[in-house]
């Protein structure tokens, strides 16, 4: 919200913020009930997770990927049950806080009709398993701790998720929408970006310019030194030490790293 300019005063207790710098409210929800309300309510934009925006059958815009909360939704049984095929579950008892997208995923690899017994619970779905409910769990894995903690393992995966912008598709404030949706993808793809600046023997820039080509071509500036050129480039993040590296290489001199802070491309 700070980073695409909006200004809000959150009362005690309260779950709605009037901006105080646009026309708008910040609603705070569970994560579970956002895409609902931005299908069915009053709600014009809202960010929550894709897996969610599927569990709730919400028919929203997606209008656009964020980048984080990546995960899976997966199928996962005990290890000590010895179970590696899905279909081996298959009538048994799965516990989850995702019934639907669970239940359809199971009629599906039934063929249309639904034997495995789906049942919820809203939170810390993997101690279903030893507490005896459940043959097998349908939950979230990122980095997989709290699964092998609890002695799981994968079965299969169902989907791929991150966080999503959504938006109401009936919504009577589309030019606010399409402002929001910019600034967000502004701030989002400045983080995936750093600004490089490296001087260069004028007769190496070819070569210098293919490792950094930059988005659109990079800036080239001269030095007073005829000898030698300045060069600006964004290039992506997780890029940036191998590109100094070869920069380095062939002759680049003062390379320099800055962070965006927000852009417009
Ligand atoms: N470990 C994780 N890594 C990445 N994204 C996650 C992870 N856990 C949850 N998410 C994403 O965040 C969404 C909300 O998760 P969850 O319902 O657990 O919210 P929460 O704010 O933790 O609520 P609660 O306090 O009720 O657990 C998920 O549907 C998923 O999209
Ligand atoms: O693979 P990991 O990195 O361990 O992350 C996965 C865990 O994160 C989420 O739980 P959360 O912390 O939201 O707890 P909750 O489901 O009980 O709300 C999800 O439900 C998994 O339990
Ligand atoms: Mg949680």
């Amino acid at each position: 919200m700070k980073e695409i300019g909006i200004k809000y005063r959150r009362g005690h207790r309260l779950d709605v913020a009037l901006s105080t710098n646009m026309p708008l409210a910040l609603v705070f929800l569970p994560a579970s009930d956002i895409a609902k309300y931005v299908d069915k309510g009053n709600v014009d934009i809202g960010i929550t997770g894709m897996d969610i925006v599927e569990e709730s059958s919400a028919d929203v815009n997606i209008l656009a990927h964020l980048g984080f909360g990546k995960c899976q939704l997966c199928v996962q049984a005990p290890v000590s049950s010895k179970i590696k095929d899905v279909k081996d579950l298959s009538g048994k008892r799965i516990v989850t806080s995702f019934t639907n997208l669970a239940e359809k995923y199971f009629r599906d690899l039934e063929g249309g009709e639904l034997t495995t017994k789906v049942s919820h619970v809203s939170g810390s779905v993997e101690a279903a398993c030893a507490l005896g409910l459940a043959d097998g769990i349908v939950d979230l894995v990122e980095t997989g701790e709290t699964m092998r903690a609890a002695g799981l393992e994968i079965i299969s995966l169902i989907m791929d998720t991150q966080t999503v912008l959504i938006g109401n598709k009936h919504t009577t404030h589309q030019d606010l929408i399409d402002i929001l949706q910019t600034r967000i993808k502004g701030v989002i793809t400045a983080g995936l970006y750093s600004s490089m600046e490296y001087n260069i023997p004028a007769d190496k820039l070819a070569e210098a310019c293919k490792i950094t080509p930059g988005m659109t071509s990079p800036t080239v500036a001269h030095l007073s030194d005829e000898n030698w050129l300045a060069v600006k480039v964004m290039i992506k993040k997780p890029e940036v030490n191998d590109i100094m590296d070869r920069l380095e290489n062939i002759g680049a001199t003062n390379i320099m790293v800055l962070e965006i802070q927000n852009c417009r491309m």
